[in-house]
């Protein structure tokens, strides 16, 4: 797992919005290659999406051969609610891009069947070929997507009864009233996230402190279920230094000190390109360390153990 560390919350959407335009442009997705995207709602993709829509304006990316599936819904919130993800999501970045509305998936929490409808979602994304990269944000308490507290951790999409905090926490998006707030999400599993050949997730402010030393410095539990990525091989999480108040120094000195020999060994530049190898400036500096830094400490890393940073 690689954590990056960014000063605030533009910063965050700089750095992951720059990750996914290079995964996209180094995969050069076509009609019958699409690259196929997970993505969240919530506050913290929200400068994400504003960057991809410069990016897109900017003629340095385009949507048109990608293929999107979000993370969750509301049950029963009708489709142009302007809080319902369908609403967030054209509101943010479909309807600003280039890409077909038939290459959005997002599951329908007003289906007749809603069991039908999660199994349907599943088998639509296997059969565009998985998920190659799920951006995800996470609650509080370490859900990811709408997997709750208590979430089997191979859990696969389907219908869930949100716990007490997260109705709390989304009331601020239904006029601070707890009583707006669904009471059911349909939600892609824990399993499906783990499933995407990649996982990229954002956790900003100091409110997911906890939550992110959760995830990071103790074990893998089903209470803090964004933990779960700690057993996938490529993971990545984007911070900021207000969501590390509760990591220990050292924790932060340590990955601080991978992204600085990543750096110089591909150049920051090169971000999201990590893992190819032809990018790396000199055969002597082919690294001992690959950019898919495991977390066990390596004598390149210590060397770089006590560098100063910038912030
Ligand atoms: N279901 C969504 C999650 O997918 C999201 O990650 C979380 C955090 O939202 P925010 O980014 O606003 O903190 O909110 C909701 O619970």
């Amino acid at each position: 797992m690689r954590l990056i560390i960014r000063s605030d919350y533009d910063e965050v959407s700089e750095y992951i919005a720059t990750y996914v335009k290079n995964r996209i442009l180094e995969y050069n997705p076509t009609r019958e290659r699409p690259f196929v995207l997970g993505l969240p709602t919530g506050s913290s993709p929200v400068g994400l999406y504003k960057c991809l829509v410069k990016f897109y304006r900017n003629n340095e990316l385009s949507f048109k051969h990608v293929i999107t599936f979000n993370m969750d819904e509301y049950v029963g919130l009708p489709r142009d609610h302007p809080e319902s993800y369908h609403s967030f999501m054209w509101h943010h970045l479909f309807k600003h891009i280039d890409i077909a509305p038939d290459n959005v998936n997002i599951l329908d929490g007003n289906a007749e069947n809603l069991s039908e409808e999660c199994v349907r979602f599943e088998r639509k994304i296997k059969s565009v070929g998985g998920i190659e990269l799920f951006i995800g944000g996470i609650g509080p308490d370490g859900h990811i997507a709408f997997n709750e507290p208590g979430s089997s951790l191979t859990s696969r999409t389907r219908v869930k009864t949100l716990a007490y905090d997260t109705i709390l926490a989304n009331s601020r998006f239904f006029d601070n009233d707890i009583n707006k707030v669904p009471r059911m999400a349909l939600t892609v599993g824990v399993g499906t996230v783990m499933e995407a050949r990649e996982v990229a997730i954002i956790i900003t402010g100091a409110h997911k402190a906890i939550a992110l030393s959760k995830c990071i410095e103790e074990g893998v539990n089903h209470m803090w279920t964004v933990s779960a990525i700690q057993l996938h091989p490529k993971a990545l999480i984007v911070c900021d230094e207000d969501a590390t108040l509760e990591l220990h120094v050292k924790t932060v000195k340590y990955f601080k000190s991978i992204e600085h020999v990543i750096n110089n060994l591909i150049g920051a530049e090169n971000v999201g390109l990590q893992g190819n190898v032809k990018k790396y400036p000199t055969p002597e500096a082919t690294p001992e360390v690959t950019p898919e830094v495991t977390p066990e400490v390596t004598p390149i890393c210590e060397a770089f153990y006590n560098l100063p940073f910038k912030r």
